[in-house]
């Protein structure tokens, strides 16, 4: 694979027009490999559109930027190379998880002879295999969610994006989640994770931007963030409400 130092994802000015709105404006990263990224927001702050244009789903109207070393302006070859779970899983309501992953497998050229065995062991893990041949019509919203992660993580992607991994779990199967991810980046995986559920981000990430009206406002760990508020004992909450309070620090 083609690579560019020990760099998962770069951007440089990185930004996103839609008519008078600038949804993300000005954004430079630069995100070590099989480390995760926790990337919080306020709604509306761009995030999603950040990640849309990582996924070469939109392009930019403005600035560059590189995953796993593949430019995104070359969608066919960066896609190999990604993962993506967004709010909305993309998987087909007619299919069974096992025969939506299978598919999925196949687009994402996984060995077929290594293809069954991982997605029986992924739905083990996350508690589906019992479900695997009912349709996933039928599935509630958190069963979704785990099918659309396991598809995002299926042919071990060199950069995943995660938007909301744990949204609508049960405790059980949020923890089993957490544990997937970390297990993912030691094997390699760098995560790029978008969250609301702080904790989860606090647990997770070893560095944490806060994106504020499309602004990159605050980069560190979240140790250290958590240290810029007011006792320098708070939470990572507390730290993400002082740096996007309207007048606040930043
Ligand atoms: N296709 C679009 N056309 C016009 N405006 C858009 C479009 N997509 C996003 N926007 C605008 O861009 C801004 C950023 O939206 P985005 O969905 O990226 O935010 P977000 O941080 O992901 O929010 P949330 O946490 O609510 O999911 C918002 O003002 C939104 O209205």
């Amino acid at each position: 694979m083609e690579t560019s130092g020990s760099a998962a994802i770069t951007a440089t000015g990185l930004t996103k027009r839609f008519g008078e709105t600038v949804a993300v404006d000005g954004v430079d990263l630069d995100i070590p490999r099989e480390t995760v990224y926790g990337f919080l927001g306020p709604n509306g702050a761009g995030k999603t559109t950040t990640i849309e244009m990582l996924t070469t789903l939109t392009p930019p109207t403005s600035g560059t930027a590189r995953v796993a070393g593949v430019s995104i302006e070359n969608r066919d070859q960066l896609k190999q190379h990604i993962g993506y779970l967004p709010h909305d899983p993309p998987v087909y309501e007619s299919f069974t998880a096992r025969e939506q992953l299978a598919y999925a497998a196949d687009i994402r050229q996984v060995d077929p002879d290594r293809a069954d065995e991982r997605i029986d062991a992924m739905l083990e893990r996350v508690d589906l295999l019992g479900d695997a041949n009912d349709r996933i019509g039928t599935y509630s919203q958190g069963m979704r969610r785990k099918v659309g992660l396991v598809q995002a993580l299926l042919h071990d992607p060199d950069v995943v994006f995660l938007d909301e991994p744990t949204s609508g779990l049960d405790p059980r199967s949020s923890r089993t989640v957490i544990e997937l991810i970390n297990e993912q980046v030691e094997t390699g995986t760098t995560a790029f994770l978008s969250s609301h559920i702080l904790p989860v981000v606090e647990e997770l990430a070893d560095t944490v931007g806060v994106l504020y009206r499309g602004r990159l406002v605050a980069e560190d760990s979240p140790e250290r963030l958590v240290e810029r508020t007011e006792e320098g004992t708070g939470t990572l909450e507390e730290a993400f409400l002082d740096i996007t309070t309207e007048g606040g620090p930043a």
